[in-house]
């Protein structure tokens, strides 16, 4: 089991994720360190979208383990996600136990109540829901769900209600939306989108964040905008940011570490300048995009 104190907040070992015969990865290893900004990149196609799939739950991976190590604890992120029960399991009450639990209550919502979050290549906000609405939904968690409490409008309940407004509104300042509180999500530009997306996944409190390609069809001016409020959730939150990006003059820009994916394997890590100048990485964008890597 991993150290809860170490400054790895995330230790991916052996990750393997088959559909049928494609194998989109085949043995990902990788460590993110706490409180940095780390990007995984890679040409289309080399699996990194199904690593976010699979540290978020949205995939069962087939094999190899995720470990989390937020909230002072280390999560086994395939564990709550719930696995298929084994033979061993029936001789050792205590894990079947474990595995029923996890079989009957696991899943991605375990992922994020642990502390991670993420946002969508293609953008996912309830877009018929206010801006605002979008994010008191998604502080579902933290406010008074009794009936009880609801119907009496208890004095608890009332502090609950306006401490999420507040904290939405908090996240609606650092993301530059406060004047678009009451407008409905779906009518916001791309730009506003990626940002409230942002701001969403924030308010359920995550100790990492995981960004899919949030860059994706900014301009030059949206995309300074979004490295600044990327660096100010590390810098005034100590979030750890994982994200993926095509964008590579931003991605070089704020990254403290890169990590490169081709083909379902890590084939390169390290500081930005290195990374730029590997060789191996050099030649797996070469003959995707001879530009990228510029
Ligand atoms: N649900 C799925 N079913 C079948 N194949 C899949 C599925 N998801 C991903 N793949 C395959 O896995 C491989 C990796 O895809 P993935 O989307 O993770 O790549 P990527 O690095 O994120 O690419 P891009 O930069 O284009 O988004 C691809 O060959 C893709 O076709």
């Amino acid at each position: 089991m991993s150290d809860p104190k170490s400054d790895k907040i995330l230790s991916v070992e052996h990750l393997m994720m088959h559909f049928g015969g494609i194998k989109a990865l085949n043995d990902v290893n990788l460590d993110v360190e706490r409180h940095s900004i780390t990007a995984l990149i890679g040409p289309n196609g080399a699996g990194k979208t199904t690593v976010f799939n699979c540290l978020t739950g949205f995939y069962k991976a087939s094999g190899g383990s995720i470990l989390l190590n937020t909230q002072g604890k280390p999560t086994d992120v395939i564990k709550i996600l719930g696995q298929p029960f084994r033979g061993r399991d029936f001789i050792n009450p205590a894990q079947f136990a474990s595995r029923l639990y996890y079989k009957m209550f696991g899943g991605t919502h375990r992922v994020n109540r642990a502390g991670l979050a993420r946002t969508f290549q293609n953008i996912r906000l309830f877009r018929e829901m206010s801006v605002v609405e979008n994010l008191l939904v998604a502080q579902h968690m933290f406010v008074n769900r009794s009936l009880f409490a609801g119907v009496l409008n208890t004095p608890g309940y009332r502090r609950a209600e306006s401490a999420a407004l507040d904290h939405a509104f908090y996240w609606l300042e650092v993301v530059d939306l406060v004047d678009a509180a009451n407008r409905l999500a779906g009518e916001l530009s791309y730009g506003q989108q990626r940002r409230l997306e942002i701001a969403r996944a924030m308010c359920t409190r995550p100790e990492i964040i995981c960004l899919d390609e949030p860059a994706a069809g900014l301009n030059p001016a949206e995309t300074e905008a979004l490295s600044r409020i990327i660096r100010y959730l590390r810098d005034h939150h100590g979030i750890t940011v994982l994200l993926i990006e095509h964008d590579m003059g931003m991605v070089m820009n704020i990254s403290d570490h890169i990590i490169v994916l081709d083909h379902g394997d890590v084939i390169a890590r390290g500081a930005p300048e290195a990374v730029r100048h590997d060789e191996k990485v050099i030649a797996a964008y070469l003959g995707a995009d001879e530009e990228e890597l510029v």
